[in-house]
């Protein structure tokens, strides 16, 4: 059931004054997700993660001059009268292959074939592309090349330290590498990079009615889901996700499997088992340590949340409702996960747009993340499903969060709202 309108004297949607605000539990979160030192990282593992110092170039690049087509390599002196109807023809003195370490001055007078990539003989000053030759493009060299058209000067020279010399930075700390950054990094000699590492994340399920998915289901049971979304949540952040699921609402079996896996993660997250029931496993377990505190905070969906640490790892405890724990971890885990990956600005794009969902009840004192459908160029977002916190395929459906801020307890057509676009909105 959306929550009534007239909030104010409405008993079942008046905000406790117990609830915690939404910016301090985020700051909660945040604090026990610390930006480590940075890691020396191999290339293979670096895409997506940020750079944590200059990346200053070991090598020149190019290296060298070399050639940028495969030709002949000439002084333009020799061969400046070259046309179509009278071409230069010259003797082929020496023949440079990619790699080749021993490349001898250009004799006066003659030519060298050459291909792409290769340096460039000293004396040389231009390259003529081997199709305004006569020569065959394989095979042997010839022993003498005609030249059908004059070189401009440096013709097809790629020149050394054309982009960068050695010991220019060549990529500002902070830079996110992507894959042609990590090729840059590799051609100016770095076979690693220190970044700040991916955090490695244990998603723990909770709840004895959780059954795999694919497997037989018995009357009350249901497939177990919310590990799928998170994991796959963590991996979109660039943090590693390892999962524990079906754990039995049983403390003594959820404190072992956290004692087992604690010290191999540098974060928990759990879903489920934190509110007022009988059977809350993650709260009853984690109450007793005195290092988690739980806390209701004034949002929708996503009251019930607790942070804090066990056995020395950071842990977020979120709300088993499918869509709470989705809106859990975009609130809270998603911008702790990128701080401590190097990201400073953390928030998802976004913009304010116009509503055009007609009248939408908000509950007072609780920040509502809505569910909708944004147009981006038009900037107006309207709702997909109801609010309550089980509607997971509306929450699948849709492309961003509207933000209804807790002092609003109606939204109307035409009313402003904040916009968080989601993955895949653009
Ligand atoms: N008397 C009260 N009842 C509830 C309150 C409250 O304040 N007082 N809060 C409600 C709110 S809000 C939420 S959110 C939920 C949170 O409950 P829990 O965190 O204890 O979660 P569970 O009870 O374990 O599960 C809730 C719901 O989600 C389903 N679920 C749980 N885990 C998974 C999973 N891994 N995959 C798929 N679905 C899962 C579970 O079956 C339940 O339907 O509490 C309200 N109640
Ligand atoms: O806060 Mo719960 O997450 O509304 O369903």
């Amino acid at each position: 059931m959306p929550p009534s309108s007239s909030s104010a004297s409405n008993p079942r949607t008046s905000a406790p004054r117990t609830l915690a605000s939404v910016d301090d539990h985020a700051a909660r979160v945040r604090s026990l997700l610390p930006r480590p030192d940075p890691a020396d990282v191999p290339l293979a593992e670096c895409d997506g993660l940020i750079l944590a110092a200059d990346l200053v170039a070991k090598v020149a690049l190019p290296g060298f001059d070399n050639s940028a087509m495969d030709g002949y390599a000439v002084r333009r002196a020799d061969v400046e009268s070259a046309t179509a109807d009278s071409p230069a023809e010259i003797p082929v003195s020496d023949d440079i292959p990619a790699g080749r370490i021993d490349v001898p001055p250009l004799k006066p007078g003659t030519a060298a074939r050459i291909m792409t990539g290769s340096p460039v003989p000293e004396g040389a000053d231009a390259i003529v592309p081997v199709e305004q030759t006569d020569a065959a493009t394989t095979g042997a060299p010839p022993a003498t090349v005609r030249i059908y058209e004059a070189p401009t000067p440096a013709q097809h020279v790629r020149r050394q330290g054309e982009e960068a010399s050695a010991g220019d930075v060549v990529l500002p700390a902070g830079t996110p590498l992507t894959p042609s950054s990590i090729g840059l990094a590799a051609a100016v000699g770095h076979p690693s990079l220190p970044v700040y590492r991916r955090p490695r994340v244990l998603v723990l399920s909770t709840g004895s009615e959780l059954v795999a998915v694919g497997g037989p289901l018995k009357p009350g049971q249901i497939y177990e889901s919310n590990s799928h979304m998170l994991a796959a949540a963590i991996r979109r952040v660039g943090a590693t996700a390892h999962t524990l699921t079906l754990v039995p609402d049983d403390v003594d079996s959820f404190m072992s499997s956290l004692k087992s896996a604690a010290a191999d993660a540098d974060l928990i997250i759990t879903s489920g088992g934190v509110s007022a029931g009988a059977y809350e496993v993650v709260k009853d377990g984690l109450s007793s340590t005195g290092t988690v505190q739980f806390d209701k905070v004034g949002m929708q969906p996503g009251m019930p949340q607790g942070a804090g640490t066990v056995f020395g790892t950071p842990i977020v405890t979120l709300p088993g409702n499918p869509v709470s724990v989705y809106v859990s971890f975009e609130v809270f885990v998603r911008p702790a996960l990128l701080t401590y990956m190097g990201i400073d600005d953390t928030e998802r794009p976004g913009f304010v747009g116009t509503w055009t969902g007609g009248d939408q009840p908000s509950p007072a004192g609780k920040r509502q993340f809505l569910r909708g459908t944004c147009d981006v160029p038009a900037g107006e977002v309207a709702p997909i499903g109801t609010p309550p916190s089980h509607l997971l395929a509306s929450l699948a459906r849709s492309n961003c969060l509207a933000i209804v801020p807790e002092e609003t307890t109606q939204l109307h057509n035409g009313d402003d709202v904040e916009i968080w676009l989601l993955d895949g909105a653009l």
